[in-house]
């Protein structure tokens, strides 16, 4: 058969022009929306917006059938003209079109990334954990804050060798922060009407109500500091003689000393680098904010852990990497995180780049391919009772990892050619901080002035990258030995 010939998978009925825009209104979490759509239509459905192709995978089945094993042809990414042209983003690795520049930016990113890779920054992210626990000690009430300069600070270090400073205006630290709330704003469906009528791309920045416009060029300015500064920072370094060991250096030793290959792996270099601040960021601090939400509301899984942590790490010292494999809960601490209130609950969309039949089903070339992570990962079946923060359900009954249970990273990372290459990276920091801020914090919810405990609810925002909703938190030392613990970590 041809495929235009085959029917689109099944879904609701769309409308004329608009097709099944009213289908997926903004404000409801979407993956929600696909969920009770998949009940009704089964695990491949279609939508049409606007007139673009849509088609969600609700099974890991589907999934490993297209964005795996045909992932030569699913494994673009849809084009923005509001991030890929006018605020020239487009070399973001994480947006950037399937093909040979993605496959260089990624090669380098992923050498110096991958699992095998990591344990080489445990240093610098035991570093960076205590110098968490130290502001949180100081400023406790600054807790988030302290939460995103964490993941700034080990990623600076561990990219660019560059220690930023602990002052929330560090100018490295600010430029990738704009960057990503620009990118973040430009994210959201609707944001743009550029995006949905990209003619209007060629109307000026004076011209009344192009604010888009003036968005993109601060964005753009934003960016391009955000990826150029730190590296002429190493380039400098390089000049001077004065290199520091980090992932960049260790990439321009292995490209080609001179020439005009030289040239192009740098920029490939600069690119690769330049999103390891942007891609981990807001994704290791909506999962830290769920840890905390989570140690709030499930105070007996906080007790238990804490407990292990006494008797695995005792009291006269700070739990560390070498330590893992005797924490299990501690373990199954950090992968209930990822499951429990996901961090990209659809992961992030993939684009078909051929047509392609499935099941009997024609897909359309430049359709649009979500896999629902968080479906996946709240199956009844393989999670009993999946709303509830229970690391227990990864252990045996005599407390060991239970390898038989699907493990998140099944689906929490995304799929195929695409899956998050920071991924070992972040586990490594969620271990680090879970641990550390477990042997010495007791987190419980916080109070208001007559002293009444002020409610959490377990609830999170929509968008491609989901968050907690803003909740308060008491975090205080366990004891004072635990205190002096986290003062000892003082540089002398
Ligand atoms: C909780 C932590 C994290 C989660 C849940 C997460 C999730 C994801 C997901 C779902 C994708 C898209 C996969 C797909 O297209 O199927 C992705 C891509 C990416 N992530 Fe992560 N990520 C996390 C942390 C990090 C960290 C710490 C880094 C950097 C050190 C990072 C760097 C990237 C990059 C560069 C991409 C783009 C890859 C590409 O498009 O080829 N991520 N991540």
């Amino acid at each position: 058969t041809k495929p235009g010939r085959l029917p689109l998978p099944p879904g609701p009925k769309p409308l004329p022009l608009v097709g099944n825009i009213r289908d997926i209104p903004l404000g409801v979490p979407q993956w929600e929306l696909f969920e009770s759509m998949a009940q009704k239509y089964g695990d491949i459905i279609h939508l049409n917006v606007l007139g673009q192709n849509i088609i969600v995978l609700s099974s890991l089945e589907a999934i490993n059938d297209l964005l795996e094993k045909r992932s030569a042809i699913y494994s673009s990414r849809p084009r923005s003209t509001m991030m890929h042209e006018l605020m020239d983003m487009g070399w973001s690795l994480a947006i950037i079109e399937y093909g040979e520049q993605w496959r260089r930016i990624r090669k380098a990113f992923h050498r110096h990334f991958n699992a095998n890779e990591t344990h080489r920054y445990y240093d610098t992210q035991n570093e960076c954990t205590q110098s968490f626990l130290r502001r949180v000690l100081r400023s406790p009430d600054k807790l988030f804050t302290h939460t995103r300069h964490l993941f700034a600070k080990s990623i600076m270090k561990v990219t660019y060798g560059i220690d930023v400073s602990e002052s929330e205006n560090d100018p490295f630290i600010y430029h990738a922060e704009q960057t990503i709330a620009a990118f973040n704003a430009a994210a959201r469906p609707g944001r743009y009407l550029v995006d949905l009528l990209p003619i209007l791309k060629y109307v000026p920045a004076w011209f009344p109500g192009a604010q888009f416009q003036k968005d993109a060029q601060y964005a753009k300015a934003m960016s391009n500091r955000m990826v150029n500064d730190p590296f002429q920072l190493i380039k400098e370094r390089e000049r001077t003689g004065k290199t520091v060991p980090c992932v960049v250096s260790a990439l321009l030793d292995e490209a080609p000393p001179a020439g005009p290959q030289r040239a192009e792996e740098e920029d490939i270099i600069r690119k690769a680098a330049g999103i390891a601040y942007a891609g981990g960021s807001d994704t290791t601090v909506s999962a830290l904010q769920s840890f905390f939400m989570a140690m709030i509301l499930y105070p007996s899984v906080q007790k238990r852990a804490q407990a292990e942590l006494d008797a695995v790490v005792g009291p006269h010292r700070l739990p560390d990497f070498a330590d893992q494999k005797y924490l299990p809960y501690i373990v199954a601490v950090t992968k209930e995180l990822l499951r429990w209130k996901m961090v990209t609950p659809l992961a992030v969309p993939h684009l078909t780049t051929e047509d392609d039949e499935y099941r009997g089903y024609f897909i359309p070339k430049g359709s649009i391919v979500l896999g629902n992570s968080y479906m996946i990962l709240h199956d009844p079946v393989v999670y009993p009772e999946p709303h509830e923060f229970r690391p227990e359900r990864f252990l045996t009954d005599d407390g060991q990892l239970n390898p038989d249970v699907l493990d998140p990273t099944i689906a929490c990372f995304g799929f195929g050619r695409r899956i998050c290459p920071g991924r070992a990276f972040a586990q490594d920091s969620f271990f680090s901080v879970v641990s550390n801020v477990l042997h010495t914090f007791n987190i419980s919810h916080a109070l208001n002035e007559d002293g009444e405990t002020i409610p959490v609810l377990p609830e999170v925002s929509d968008g491609l990258i989901s968050y907690p909703k803003p909740f308060s938190c008491l975090i205080k030392p366990r004891s004072t030995s635990a205190e002096a613990l986290i003062r000892n970590t003082e540089d002398p």
